[in-house]
């Protein structure tokens, strides 16, 4: 249904020039759930940004059934780490935003906006304005928005990177259920492990510089899945290890040479983010 065929970028600054993505290809499904991992600077974001038609490839295309992407469209919603809500509109405002622009008719919107609300738990809060929620629900109210542009894609950036650890389980296991009822594609970019293995049908596992396809990793894994599932955790540490060789390549670029990936168990642990802010 997607496809990325043999995707390059390179971008020139006056500090010289930057290749995030070398020959990268991806074949996927309608309605699979993928995660993109990989060390901090692998070319994660540009990746979803091609595919969003927010950026364009130096090399290569991408296809939407069978449809050459040009630019930004419908068909594919993103969802970035900070809500982009609108402080002047109320949270049934925000919701509608996007359906106002499309020319939805108003009493379609407001019950399209109720029943995604609803799916994100929300309704409650519909006449609340932005900086009277918190973090997470932003985010809930940022996904409700999403789901109402009945876009078959979904790219998602790191959107739950900035929430507490509680929160972000919560929202998970939130994502997970609206993922099956609206039996939407969705592409996610992690740094967490963790996150990617509860959330994905599959991981591709990037490498850096220049950024390429190490792995990609069917996570057969009965669902709904819960992080502290023993199998889930067995699973998350064989991705680990496939991500490990990465972190340290990156690592081994940006750290003093006495430090250690072994050592330094935060970052060896499955469930860190792991490359975060290398
Ligand atoms: N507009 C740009 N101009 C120049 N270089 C860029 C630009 N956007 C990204 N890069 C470079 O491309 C590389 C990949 O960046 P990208 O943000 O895609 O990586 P990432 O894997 O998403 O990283 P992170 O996990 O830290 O967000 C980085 O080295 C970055 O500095």
């Amino acid at each position: 249904m997607l496809k990325v065929e043999n995707v390059s970028k390179v971008f020139n600054s006056k500090r010289g020039t930057a290749k995030p993505l070398e020959k990268v290809s991806l074949d996927i499904k309608r309605g699979e759930f993928i995660c993109l991992l990989g060390p901090s600077g692998c070319g994660k974001s540009t990746l979803l940004n091609i595919i969003a038609g927010l950026e364009k490839a130096s090399e290569g295309e991408v296809y939407l059934r069978d449809k050459r992407v040009e630019g930004t469209g419908v068909d594919r919603v993103v969802m970035f780490q900070e809500s982009g809500l609108f402080p002047w509109l109320n949270v049934m405002g925000n919701v509608e935003f996007g359906m106002k622009i499309a020319g939805v008719p108003k009493e379609e919107r407001e019950e399209k906006a109720l029943r995604y609300l609803k799916m994100v738990h929300l309704s409650k809060f519909k006449d609340a304005y932005i900086h009277e929620l918190s973090g997470g629900m932003r985010q809930r109210v940022a996904l409700a928005r999403a789901l109402t542009l009945d876009s078959d894609v979904l790219l998602m950036d790191e959107p739950f990177a900035a929430l507490d650890s509680q929160t972000k389980s919560l929202l998970q296991q939130e994502l997970q259920k609206i993922w099956w009822e609206t039996k939407k594609t969705i592409i996610f970019v992690t740094h967490n492990v963790e996150e990617a293995v509860l959330l994905a049908d599959r991981v591709i596992v990037m490498s850096a510089n220049p950024g390429k396809i190490k792995r990609d990793i069917k996570i057969e894994l009965s669902r709904p899945r819960k992080l502290e599932s023993v199998d889930l955790t067995y699973v998350a540490s064989e991705v680990m290890k496939v991500l490990k060789e990465e972190v340290e390549k990156v690592a081994s670029r940006e750290f003093d040479n006495d430090w250690n990936i072994e050592k330094d168990s935060i970052l060896y642990s499955p469930d860190s983010d792991m490359g975060a802010g290398l």
